[in-house]
């Protein structure tokens, strides 16, 4: 499991640590840490360190006294190295007489660009944790000459201007090929939009004991492995879980075919499809058990999807929230689902909206839901008393209260953004509930799957969301892979 620790654990973790240790410990294993990528990637750019040229952005907290410290260890290494911080009377005392000593040259704010322009290697040390708002005017040139220049970039904890405790960002912010972090991800180095100014993200473990809940915490494939259900001996399709399928319409069947293909490879034992588009799903599937007289009367199942593809029937959506089974709701469903209703559900609900039906929900614009997607999904998640699965580029999982920590999938791609692919993460996730799976936990597995698949489905080249189906085998057989090894 990866976990992300908020700002003020990180801080408390801090003051233990440094209550225990020798001043400036912790700043020395950071900045070692620090010095190890910057090197790696200076021969990567310019194949050496020796004669390389550095630029460090050196702002007035301790963020800056990581990159100084860095910043002499690669200027011992014959690197030449310049700092250019943005308020000299403030920077990291310490940090700067290291780098002077180690050879090291201090710059004016007034040729930071120039330098920045020649540079192999660009160090965003202006702010991390301790930053709020935006970046702030003066630096906002500076981000944008680093975005123009042809030399790597590797942000210090965070890249400067984003929200280390939520992910957003507000104006300008500093955009990284790489970001060296310390002690514990921050929530904003796993959250869009910050996540994709982060680039790739490197932990360097400086001994942080680190108390409490994490914020959020991302499955990993062994995880994922432990949470897959898998027949016993002993098992029917009747005690795999019976999952139903309340979607389609007239007008939508392929959202019935599509949820029903999900559903198909999430593990459950049978599928039970009601609803109008029975034909369609039958000609596809001829294995669905099919229903045309609305949920009450479909006959037992352990977990209902509701919504995909529904159109306006909402007394299909009311017959489903009224079973005492797990319901997943989504699309159409949300829409119409009655929110007394879904308080009142004592089983299990998870319902599974994109930005655009979570800020509808909450009475937002979708944008204010893609920018705070942490706080949309747990207020949601308080709201409605249920979990909530909030989709989109950055996926997250709440628990029915909205409390820590909240779940984040790591391994969607931008190719799952096609029509119909919500559909087959709906069926999938469902069919996981009605195998017996938490809410959170069906949502979490059902999006790392459907994230994988979509990976394997695209392999670099547009899919469908039938593609996208059909490689949730393969997905399974490959997370499945790390239990049998374990
Ligand atoms: N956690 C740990 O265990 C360890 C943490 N370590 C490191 O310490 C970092 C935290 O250091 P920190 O607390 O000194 O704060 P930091 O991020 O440098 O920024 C504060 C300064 O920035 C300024 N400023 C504020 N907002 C701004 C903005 N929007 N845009 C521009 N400037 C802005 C503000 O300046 P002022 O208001 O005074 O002008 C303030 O003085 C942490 O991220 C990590 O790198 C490691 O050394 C080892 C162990
Ligand atoms: N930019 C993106 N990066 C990763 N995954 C994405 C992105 N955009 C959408 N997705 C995923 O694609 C799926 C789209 O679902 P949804 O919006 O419900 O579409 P539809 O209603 O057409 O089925 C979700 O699983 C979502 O998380
Ligand atoms: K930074």
């Amino acid at each position: 499991m990866r976990t992300a620790y908020s700002v003020e654990t990180v801080r408390t973790a801090e003051r233990e640590s440094m209550a225990r240790l020798p001043e400036g410990a912790l700043m020395q294993r950071a900045a070692a840490g620090l010095a190890a990528t910057c090197a790696e990637l200076l021969g990567q750019v310019s194949g050496r360190v020796y004669g390389s040229r550095v630029v460090l952005l050196v702002g007035s907290g301790d963020n800056g006294g990581d990159a100084l410290y860095a910043g002499a260890r690669l200027a011992r290494r014959g690197a030449g190295v310049t700092a250019v911080p943005l308020a000299p009377e403030r920077a990291h005392a310490g940090g700067l007489a290291a780098l002077r000593r180690a050879g090291g040259r201090v710059a004016s704010p007034a040729v930071a660009e120039e330098l920045i322009e020649r540079a192999d290697l660009v160090v965003d040390g202006i702010v991390g944790i301790g930053g709020e708002g935006g970046l702030r005017p003066e630096a906002v040139p500076l981000a944008e000459a680093a975005g123009r220049a042809r030399a790597a970039v590797v942000a210090v904890d965070l890249p400067s201007g984003v929200d280390a405790g939520t992910g957003e960002v507000r104006g300008a912010a500093f955009r990284a090929d790489v970001t060296v972090t310390f002690g514990a991800h921050k929530p904003g180095l796993l959250i869009d939009p910050a996540r994709e100014y982060a680039g790739s993200v490197r932990l360097v473990d400086i001994g942080l004991a680190l108390p409490g809940e994490p914020e959020l915490e991302a499955l990993q494939h062994a995880d994922v492995a432990r949470l897959l259900p898998v027949p016993g001996a002993e098992s029917d399709k009747y005690r795999r879980g019976v999952v139903g399928i309340a979607a389609g319409s007239a007008r939508y069947p392929g959202a019935a075919v599509l949820a029903v293909s999900g559903a198909l490879r999430g593990g459950a034992g049978a599928v039970r499809y009601v609803g109008p588009a029975g034909d369609a799903v039958i000609a596809r599937f001829p294995e669905t058990l099919v229903s045309d007289q609305g949920p009450e009367r479909a006959g037992r199942v352990q977990a209902w999807v509701v919504g995909p593809g529904a159109g306006d029937d909402a007394e299909t959506v009311a017959q489903v929230l009224a079973a005492e089974v797990p319901v997943l709701i989504d699309a159409d469903g949300l829409r119409l689902a009655d929110a007394e209703a879904v308080r009142a559900r004592t089983a299990p609900t998870l319902m599974t909206p994109h930005a655009g039906e979570a800020a509808a929900l909450l009475g937002v614009g979708r944008a204010e839901v893609e920018r705070a997607r942490l706080a949309s999904v747990r207020e949601l998640a308080r709201r409605y008393g249920a979990a909530v699965l909030l989709k989109g580029s950055t996926t997250l999982v709440a628990g029915p209260d909205g409390s820590r920590p909240v779940r984040v999938n790591s391994t969607g791609t931008p190719w799952l953004a096609t029509a119909g692919s919500g559909d087959v993460l709906s069926g999938l996730a469902g069919s996981l509930l009605a195998a017996g799976l938490p809410a959170v936990d069906a949502g979490s597995v059902g999006a790392y799957l459907h994230g994988l698949a979509g990976r394997f489905a695209a392999a670099g080249a547009p899919v469908g969301a039938h593609d996208v189906a059909l490689a949730v085998r393969r997905a399974w057989r490959e997370v499945g892979e790390v239990h049998r090894g374990a």
